[in-house]
């Protein structure tokens, strides 16, 4: 579904994505894991065509995301870290303010459709700022998912939640994927949230790539050693230290 080759970010002479090549599968739950500044933004914004790759490239079910990034805007969603919601209007007006906008077909009955799957129908006509901040985040994936994408980029969408509000999301991630087997591709500092949902996860840290693989695979690799923190902290301290082993499939 999402193949990365030697993917690239420069600014002014610093590299902040440095020759990522990975793949995500179809249905999948990706995450992209990473502390801050590692790079998780600028790759997800070079993916969803926000930004162009100084050098690179990345395709989408088969198309590339900067020649033709049209079609590639067309089978993707993007929940950013922060939402861009009006608060003065109501989550149905929101949504079809953004529907109407990407030329979403038969937009009112989508959104019915979309807020009930997403169990927020009840609030469709309550304005946006009234709503906590986990109510915001789904609005934005009701939105994300407006079109119907095939994968589904999330920045973060957890950040700043309460465990109740993490809980939902993460369940609403699992529930979007089982049921519309919509590929997603999660970036989080949250070795938690990973463990939870994901299929495959892949490291990145200083820009660079330092694993990637499915999680049984990294737990029978890994075997002798406790848990996914345990791992990520091992991996990351190699590089720390100029060992920079890159451990992939
Ligand atoms: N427009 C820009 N100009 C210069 N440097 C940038 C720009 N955007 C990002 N960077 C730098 O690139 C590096 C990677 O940033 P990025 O936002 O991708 O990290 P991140 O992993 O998403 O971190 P966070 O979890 O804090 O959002 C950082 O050092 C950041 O300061």
């Amino acid at each position: 579904m999402l193949v990365i080759n030697s993917l690239t970010k420069n600014y002014d002479g610093f590299t902040a994505v440095d020759n990522l090549s990975f793949k995500v599968g179809e249905g999948e739950i990706f995450g992209f894991l990473g502390h801050n500044g590692a790079g998780k933004t600028t790759t997800i914004s070079m993916l969803v065509s926000l930004i162009r790759p100084s050098s690179g490239t990345a395709e989408i079910a088969g198309y590339d995301v900067v020649k033709d990034n049209l079609k590639v805007r067309s089978i993707l969603g993007y929940l950013p870290e922060n939402v861009n919601l009006y608060s003065n209007l109501t989550a149905f007006e929101n949504l079809y303010f953004f529907g109407s906008l990407s030329g979403v077909e038969n937009v009112e009955k989508r959104i019915n459709e979309v807020l009930k799957d997403l169990e927020m129908h009840s609030w469709k006509d309550t304005k946006v700022r009234e709503f906590s901040k986990g109510m915001r985040q789904r609005i934005g994936i009701a939105q994300a998912l407006l079109h119907k994408p095939r994968i589904l980029f999330l920045d973060e969408p957890t950040s700043g939640l309460d465990p109740q509000g993490t809980k939902s999301i993460r369940d609403l991630l699992l529930y979007i994927n089982n049921n519309w087997n919509t590929t997603i591709f999660l970036n989080t500092h949250l070795l938690s949230e990973v463990k939870k949902i994901c299929s495959s996860i892949g490291i990145i840290s200083h820009g660079q790539l330092l694993m990637t693989d499915s999680l049984i695979n990294i737990k029978k690799k890994f075997g002798s050693e406790k848990s996914l923190e345990d791992i990520y902290f091992r991996i990351e301290g190699d590089q720390n230290n100029g060992k920079n082993t890159v451990y992939s499939i």
